[in-house]
């Protein structure tokens, strides 16, 4: 595991009844963003439900995803659910996957945090105020008798991430958390999971196909294509200088890139 990352995957590999995910080693920092780009299909969202334990029923995983001292691969139950929401959160592309239709705010973010971290139910209360104030939803006191439909996708974006820090993560998965939302809500988002990592020293991993995405907040870009990381720079190499022919093909799609005129990409 390298000096200073919160979590190590290494040489990690899943089929479900055949490859999917080929040899992936990616560290997670303390602060940064660190970026997993690539399309649809190259095994992005595979290899983040890996560290999470979530993989479909029959895949085949070997290798390491190591947080702090804990080996996630192979673990039991019982570990990998100490480790996820407690230490390794996650928001989805899609808001409503993460909040349950009919409880309250107040009682999706309370009982998370009277679960995991044992506050009496004033103690919750309060904590749940603060984070939806730190995720800047309006009214947080009222907000938590409220329901996720009485809210825009974008403030339902914002509550699941609430909930994704209550627990105080050292780790934040957030795969395509902006792809579901209008064009003018996505940059209050990202902004929003930028500051987030910043302050609370969260390593984040940013998984999107959109480089206009990654290139707004990424410390680091991985690019996955077919199972594999072809590509990984700092943002600002990888968008003025890619090296791999497949990294310039995505920046060629990027609406108004210059490589659009290249020949050759
Ligand atoms: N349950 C499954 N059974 C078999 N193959 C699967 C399963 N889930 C995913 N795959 C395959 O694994 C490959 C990688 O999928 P994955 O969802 O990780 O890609 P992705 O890069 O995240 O793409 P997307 O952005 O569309 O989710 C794809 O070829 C997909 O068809």
């Amino acid at each position: 595991m390298s000096r200073d990352a919160v979590l190590s995957i290494s040489e990690l590999h899943i089929s479900i009844g055949r490859p999917l995910v080929t040899g992936i080693s990616l560290d997670l920092y303390p602060g940064r963003v660190t970026g997993l780009a690539g399309e649809s299909g190259s095994g992005k969202t595979l290899t983040s439900m890996a560290v999470l334990g979530l993989l479909p029923r029959g895949a085949r995983v070997t290798g390491s995803i190591r947080c702090g001292d804990t080996e996630l691969v192979g673990a039991d139950r019982r570990t990998l659910s100490a480790v996820r929401g407690r230490r390794v959160a996650m928001v989805f592309q899609d808001p409503s996957a993460s909040l349950h239709p009919q409880l309250s705010v107040g009682v999706q973010l309370t009982d998370h945090v009277r679960r995991h971290l044992g506050l009496s139910r004033r103690a919750a209360r309060q904590r749940a105020v603060e984070l939806l104030e730190r995720v800047q939803v309006p009214e947080p006191e009222a907000a938590l008798a409220r329901y996720p439909h009485q809210f825009s996708g974008g403030q339902r974006q914002r509550i699941a991430i609430a909930i994704a820090l209550a627990c105080d993560p050292e780790v934040l998965l957030a795969d395509e958390p902006t792809t579901a939302l209008d064009v003018t809500v996505q940059a209050g988002i990202l902004q929003l999971l930028h500051q987030l990592a910043e302050e609370r020293q969260l390593a984040v991993l940013l998984v999107t196909h959109d480089l206009g995405v990654m290139s707004a907040i990424a410390d680091e870009v991985a690019v996955m294509r077919a199972g594999v990381i072809v590509e990984r720079a700092p943002r600002a190499a990888l968008f003025s200088a890619p090296q791999h022919p497949y990294t310039r093909q995505l920046l060629a799609a990027l609406p108004g890139s210059r490589l659009e005129e290249e020949p050759d990409v």
